[in-house]
């Protein structure tokens, strides 16, 4: 089969990781019938640069009709003037409210070889082996109102938190369909304590869960999660929780895998395309040295080719190749080595042939 795949690279280390990605994808093709048909847009701040805008229309409609998006990182420090309200930010954002891709699904796995290296004690690491199902186009980044104004003298902002009862529905049912192939628990995260967008979360929640007698289901606020993804990593399953908690606990659940680079994720709707992107930005503190971990990228890439392009075989191709390269040894900067993103690349595609 053919695929067209709409890559955007994006910011910073974004165009470093990506074409990783798709080195690896060219030579997964060689192994099979299928055709990757790759075309590259703009998004971020080198979209506003070009194009005085994050996301254009046209490459929102490049992105739709393609069968699947891979995206790098967006933003960095020459766009972040916080008077302005043109972002890069805005365009990602953009991108997944346009694609309708309201999950955001992102694995969190412990690789044996990397537990030593962790902060945390390879006791409490052993068995980490979680997804968080992240809200991805609703909650507090995209309420209205949102914005600035003078309220007696004063500069005041809005953003506001607010959740349809379908839109919580949507996301938790596909926590539990996800949780029932896996260990069976899904635990709510939520502020239920303090915010009635929780509250109704947690409600509806409930509800869904009747439908499930099979998988359990626990609430959890998410000061608690929090502090238990550091003290109890691997009692969780499957985690779903509102837009930016998923936002922040994921950063949280990197460093037990060794890192931010190291995390890929999957963005799904009810229909095409998947959108498939690291859980980092574009650290610019790095950018353009060629040490990013092409890690997050690459596995998000083999994502992509289980849930848009029906390839699971190929998928795990992929990612047992990056098992065997951190088994073997093979760490870039972030995971206290020296390789650089090509090396790591080379690493992963010899692995890939072995
Ligand atoms: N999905 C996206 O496009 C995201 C964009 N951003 C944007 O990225 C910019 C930088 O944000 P930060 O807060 O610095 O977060 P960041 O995720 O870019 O970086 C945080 C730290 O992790 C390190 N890191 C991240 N990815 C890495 C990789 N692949 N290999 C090695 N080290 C890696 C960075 O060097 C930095 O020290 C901001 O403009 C932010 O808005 C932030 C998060 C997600
Ligand atoms: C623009 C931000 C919402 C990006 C981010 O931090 C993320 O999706 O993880
Ligand atoms: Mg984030």
């Amino acid at each position: 089969m053919d695929f067209q795949i709409t890559l955007l690279p994006g910011d910073g280390i974004g165009p470093e990781v990506i074409e990783k990605a798709v080195q690896i994808l060219q030579i997964i093709e060689k192994f099979t019938d299928n055709r990757f048909h790759f075309s590259k847009e703009l998004i971020g701040g080198c979209s506003i640069d070009a194009n005085g805008t994050a996301l254009t229309e046209e490459v929102l409609n490049a992105c739709r009709q393609s069968d699947a998006v891979l995206l790098g990182a967006v933003g960095g420090p020459k766009w972040d003037n916080p008077d302005s309200n043109i972002r890069p930010e805005q365009g990602l954002l953009a991108l997944r409210k346009g694609l309708k891709v309201y999950a955001n699904l992102r694995p969190v796995k412990v690789h044996p070889a990397l537990m030593a290296a962790s902060p945390l004690k390879e006791e409490k690491l052993s068995g980490v082996d979680m997804l968080v199902v992240r809200e991805l186009t609703g909650g507090l980044y995209f309420g209205e109102p949102k914005g600035r104004s003078i309220i007696n003298g004063q500069e005041h902002a809005v953003d506001t938190l607010i959740y349809s009862e379908e839109e919580i529905r949507r996301i938790v049912k596909m926590s539990f369909e996800l949780a029932r192939n896996r260990r069976k628990k899904v635990t709510s995260v939520d502020k239920a304590n303090v915010l009635e967008s929780s509250r109704l979360w947690r409600k509806v929640a409930m509800e869904v869960s009747r439908d499930f007698p099979d998988v359990i289901l626990e609430h959890m606020l998410v000061d608690t999660a929090s502090m238990r993804l550091v003290t109890s990593p691997s009692s969780f399953d499957v985690i779903v929780t509102e837009n930016m908690f998923g936002d922040i606990l994921t950063d949280e659940a990197s460093v037990l895998t060794g890192s931010m680079g190291m995390l890929p994720s999957a963005s799904l709707g009810n229909g095409k395309p998947g959108l498939y992107e690291p859980i980092h930005g574009s650290a610019p503190d790095i950018a353009g040295k060629g040490i990013a971990n092409p890690i997050g990228m690459i596995l998000s890439a083999a994502l992509m080719l289980r849930f848009s392009l029906q390839m699971e075989k190929e998928a795990l191709m992929i990612e047992q190749a990056v098992n065997r390269t951190i088994a073997d040894g093979c760490r870039t900067a972030d995971m206290g080595g020296s390789l650089s993103t090509e090396m790591m690349t080379e690493e992963i595609i010899r692995r890939i042939h072995e």
